[in-house]
Formats: structure tokens, sequence, C-alpha cells
């Protein structure tokens, strides 16, 4: 997005963070984190799950307080930002990870959010309206109604409300925590264009993503995290993903890799519902847009599978997490039943099974007792997804489980799921990300206009093919 700067002067400086360190308890989640930004620059920062990325966000954000470090937004220094509002008055608007949004509220309302009273909000009813119709028209490409409630509305449009109050406070300092993760290939697609006009316009933006395609195309620069530590910034196009795995993780290669697939026997249908059916040791992907009929068909699957099947639903924050409960507890739910002898509950046990998962999914967390609140969102999603791999369930039936998880992590899954499937299980995962599908996938049935639209083996199974049939053109070798 910026110029190359050796011709160009100088772009001033937009923010500057300087050795930045915070502790909460033992866990040091920043240990001298620093990152600079001129204005109309946008700097990626990727890291495993952990690695403290939204730690510094927050700081940012002005939720949690640094320890140590110092703060520079334009030409002021500050020592801390002490709440969100500062943040905000210092030009600042963040996104998080998680969708934040109320969802009994109008779109309206919760587009100007938290606004009132900002100097540089809209006054007048009329005029906040045609702001953040105008903004969220643009995301969409199409135009929403204001005043329903955004409980109506599908995941990736309310992430793009999401998107839209922090669009519309006109921020200096634009910063995005995995906000797209949620989002339509086309909402994320017109995403990239405004972020593109805004940094043109001088805003600087800091974008988190553990999709290197994502990466790739927004950042000018990448700042590399690793436990706590900023341990590299690079230049756009100067370095070939396996080098950022590798300053991510620290080591040499990533252990690969789940697509080899171990022989495996297909079995019998464990399940069958209208003219789909599955059977024991495949892996099953559903894909589509955004929307298209794929979310309520693996619902409905997850019904008709009943005590058999596991369902492991998308919205961790709404679905599945209990936030006053400890990592233990909420992993160890649904099979507490089986940790109960003559009546009395034997923790250990679950102890034992979820140190077993931690092991496999390479989970990063304190004590087991500790908060689930406590761990980094991708880890909070492992333990989700480790809950229910738990039960082994016969189908197992999952909604987009890697949202948010690292690169690496996500191989490990990988790994575990083909295992799974080696051992008889019948898995079926819906997925937005085509290389996911093709990575893992015996057979992906594409979604489209509210049904099944047309299923591609796997040897049929390439971006082209899946992207394609999501706009309705039939791939060559297809079942219907
Ligand atoms: N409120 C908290 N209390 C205790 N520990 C915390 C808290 N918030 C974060 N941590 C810990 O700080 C470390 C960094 O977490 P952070 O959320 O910054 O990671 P991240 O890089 O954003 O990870 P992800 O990619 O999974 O979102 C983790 O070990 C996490 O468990």
């Amino acid at each position: 997005m910026a110029q190359e700067t050796t011709a160009v002067p100088a772009a001033p400086t937009a923010l500057r963070v300087t050795d930045a360190s915070k502790s909460f308890g033992a866990t040091r989640a920043l240990r001298g984190a620093s990152i600079e930004l001129t204005a109309g620059e946008a700097l990626c920062i990727v890291g495993e799950n952990g690695s403290g990325k939204s730690t510094l966000v927050k700081l940012l954000a002005g939720v949690h307080r640094p320890d140590a470090g110092s703060l520079q937004v334009g030409d002021r220094t500050v020592v801390a930002l002490s709440s969100p509002r500062e943040s905000i008055d210092h030009g600042i608007a963040t996104v998080f990870q998680e969708v934040l949004v109320v969802e009994a509220r109008s779109v309206l309302e919760n587009v100007w959010l938290g606004t009132e009273g900002l100097v540089r909000a809209p006054r007048s009813k009329a005029a906040k309206r045609e702001k953040a119709e105008a903004v969220l028209d643009r995301l969409l490409g199409r135009s929403l109604d204001l005043d329903v409630p955004v409980e109506r509305l599908s995941l990736s449009d309310r992430q793009a409300c999401g998107i839209a109050r922090a669009l519309v406070r006109d921020p200096r300092v634009l910063i995005l925590d995995e906000a797209t993760s949620a989002l339509d290939v086309a909402t994320r697609d017109r995403l990239f264009e405004v972020l593109r006009e805004r940094a043109a316009d001088g805003v600087a933006v800091i974008f988190i993503s553990h999709r290197m395609d994502e990466v790739e195309e927004i950042g000018d620069r990448i700042t590399v995290m690793r436990s706590g530590e900023t341990v590299a910034t690079l230049r756009r196009g100067e370095t070939p993903v396996a080098q950022l795995v590798r300053l991510m993780t620290g080591a040499e290669e990533l252990t690969d890799h789940a697509g080899e697939r171990a022989d495996r026997k297909i079995g019998d249908v464990v399940l069958h519902v209208g003219d789909f059916a599955v059977r024991a040791g495949e892996l099953v992907g559903l894909a589509g847009l955004e929307g298209h009929g794929q979310d309520g068909f693996l619902r409905a699957l997850a019904a008709a599978a009943g005590d058999g099947g596991a369902y492991v639903p998308r919205e961790r924050r709404a679905e599945s997490l209990f936030e006053s409960k400890s990592i233990l507890e909420n992993f160890a739910l649904p099979t507490l039943a089986r940790d109960t002898a003559a009546g009395v509950l034997q923790p250990k046990r679950s102890r034992a099974r979820l140190a077993a998962f931690v092991e496999s999914l390479g989970i990063k967390l304190g004590r087991p007792e500790d908060l689930i609140t406590t761990l980094s969102g991708g880890n909070q999603q492992k333990v989700v997804v480790a809950r229910w791999l738990a039960t082994e369930p016969a189908v197992l039936l999952l909604n987009d489980p890697t949202r948010g998880v690292d690169l690496g992590a996500k191989r490990d899954l990988y790994r575990v799921l083909v295992d799974l499937a080696a051992s008889g299980m019948a898995i079926v995962m819906l997925s937005t990300e085509v290389d996911e599908h093709i990575e893992l996938m015996d057979r992906v049935v594409v979604f489209r206009e509210g049904g099944p639209f047309c299923e591609i083996p796997r040897d049929g199974l390439s971006r082209q093919a899946l992207v394609g049939a999501f706009f309705g053109q039939r791939p060559e070798v297809t079942h219907a």
C-alpha cells in the first residue's frame, strides 16, 4: 500500500510501541514487544496462538495497561491508554477477534455503539444513518436494513457491522484482530479494497490474521511475534511463507502433514439424511459462499445423528464456552458421566484425557483449573474441539473448527482428524477455507442457493473447481 520509502520523504509516525511488557500472573504475555507504523502503512502481525498478538492489541485499545514500555500515537507520547475511551480519543479504532455485537439492538445502534460524546462522531440522527449506510453498502455490496436487530443477520454480516463500527469513526489507526475470519469471501475482498483506500488517505492499519494469503495481500510489512516478543519485521514479498513459519515457531520445519492419507477403510453408512449419506472413515467437506444453506444442513445432520453424533458449533463465544468456568470444566462437560465412578466425580480421569489433547493439539495453558478466558482465542477454540473429540462419536460434525487457529495448530488438528477417520469415525466439516478442503477432504459438497449444488471428489478438488462451483459453475467431474 505505501510507496517504497527510498525516494519519497518518510511518512510521519502514526504509532510506535517500544518494549511493551505485560504479565497475567505467571504468564508473560508480552516481553518487550515493539512495533512501528507510519501513516498510510499496513502492518500485519503474525504469530502462533498465544504469542501475544491480542494482548498487544488490547494495550492499544486501552483494555489492558502495560507493565512497562512506551507508546507514541501520532506525535504524542503517552504512558498508557487507561481506557477504551482514551484509545478512541487518540484516533485508534479496534475490531476484536470475537464478533462483538449487541444482538437485540438494531444494525444502526450497533454501528454507533459507544460513540456517545465523541467529538468526531456526527451529531444528527440523519447524519449517522447516512454514514452507516454508506460504510455498510461499501462493505457488503448491497444495502442492509439498518433497523433490524443484529441477531437476524448472518455471522458474516454481524462481523461486517463490527467492522463498520470502526470505519464510521474515521480512525487514524485502524486495528483488525482476526476480524476477517467470519466474513464471506466477497465481503472480505471488499474490505481489503476499503483498507487500501483508507491507507491511501493516510490511515495506518494493523492487521492480524492466521491466513497467509491475507497477510501477503494486505501487509506492507509483517511483524512476527513469538512468545510475547516481536522477533522480526519484514517487507512484504521478501519472505517466503516457510521462513515466516520458521520465525513464528522457532523450529526448522512444520511437522508434516495431515494430507498424507493413511490407508483408510471406508465402511458402512453411519448417517443418512435425504440424498446425503456419510460412511465410517470418511472426511466430507461442506463448502460454499456464506449463507447458501451449508450451515443449516450441518445442523440438520447434527439433529439426525442424535446421541451418536457430536456437533462443534461455529460461534464459540455464544454457543460453546462457559466463560465463568475453568478450562478443565469446559473440556469435561459432555464426558463427565464417564468420569463418575459410583456416583463420585473423578477429576483425575478428565484431567488425563485433557492432558492427551493438550499434547496432540498443542494447547497452551497455565493450569487446567484456570478460567477458560485466560486462554488466547485460538487455544480456547482448541479446547472446544477437544471437548467433542473426547466424546468419541460415530459421526463428528464440525462447523468451521479452525477459525482463529494458527498454521501449525491447524496441521495438528488435521492430523488428529485423519487419525480419527482412520479409526472409523465419520467426519463432516463445514469450512470457509478453500485450502482446507483441498488438503483434507475425501469429497466436498458445495452449497448454492439453499441446498447442495454439486459434489466434488478428492481427485477433482482444486481452488478453481471449488470457487467456480461457489459461483454456479459445475466442475467437470461431478456427482450430482
Ligand atoms: N486475561 C488473561 N489472563 C491470563 N492470561 C491471559 C489473559 N489474556 C491473555 N493471556 C495469556 O497471554 C498469552 C498471550 O495471549 P494472546 O491472546 O495475546 O495471544 P494471541 O497471539 O492473540 O493468540 P491467538 O492467535 O490464539 O488469538 C497466552 O498465554 C494467554 O493465555
